[in-house]
């Protein structure tokens, strides 16, 4: 069998990961927009929406009882705490998506994306990069949404995240957000599922 007529690989997960600051969320706001037949996840939260975010759009916010309801009746795929507030992917959407052969994307923090893999090692992970850290730390303090000792906190993370790269599957440097969304749309095309 030749590569061209090798069956479509059927539809797999893929994870949108990367360091605080780095431009996930700007990438996953231009996909959405650009690209609308991209299916994305909406994950929960128990942070406060920022200036803009629209409950059920960017996030579904819910408070910590719910939050831990969630998590403890097995409806996140995942989920983590990260900078004080918890973070999970409803798993109902997903398993839908998936189950009719259509793929799926999530942006995710690293914990999660390392839940993702041990449970579904099929699934593949991107690593958003910055151009260089001096530019992440621009970045986030540029965004203009955290307070002092978040921003550290995150950037406290940000250090653990940017030395996890080895374990993605990829990685995509967000030198522009239209470059960077447009590899991500890209890697999210059917690829052959063997070559013989
Ligand atoms: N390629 C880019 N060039 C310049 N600025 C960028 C780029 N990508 C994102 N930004 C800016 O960097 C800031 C952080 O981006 P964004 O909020 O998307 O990051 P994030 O990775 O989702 O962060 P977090 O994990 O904290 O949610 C925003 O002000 C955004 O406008
Ligand atoms: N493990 C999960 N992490 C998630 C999820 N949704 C978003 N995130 C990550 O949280 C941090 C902070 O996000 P912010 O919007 O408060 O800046 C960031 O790394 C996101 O990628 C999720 O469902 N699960």
């Amino acid at each position: 069998m030749t590569v061209d007529s090798a069956p479509a690989r059927t539809a797999r997960l893929t994870v949108l990961s990367g360091p605080s600051g780095v431009g996930k969320g700007s990438v996953y706001a231009l996909v959405r927009q650009r690209y609308p037949d991209v299916w994305l996840s909406v994950s929960v939260t128990t942070r406060k929406p920022r200036p803009g975010e629209v409950d059920g759009r960017h996030y579904h916010f819910v408070d910590r009882a719910e939050f831990q309801r969630m998590a403890a009746a097995g409806e996140l795929l995942e989920w983590a705490e990260y900078a004080g507030n918890g973070y999970g992917t409803p798993r109902a959407p997903v398993e839908r998506r998936l189950a009719a052969g259509l793929p799926a994307l999530l942006e995710i923090d690293l914990q999660g994306a390392r839940q993702v893999r041990d449970a579904m090692p099929e699934a593949r992970l991107v690593f958003l990069a910055p151009p260089s850290w001096d530019e992440l730390v621009r970045r986030l303090v540029g965004r203009g949404t955290e307070d002092a000792d978040t921003i550290r906190r995150r950037l406290e993370l940000a250090r653990e995240e940017l030395a996890a790269e080895p374990e993605f599957d990829v990685t995509i440097v967000n030198h522009s957000i239209e470059q960077a969304a447009a590899e991500l749309v890209a890697l999210l095309a059917p690829t052959p599922s063997k070559q013989l």
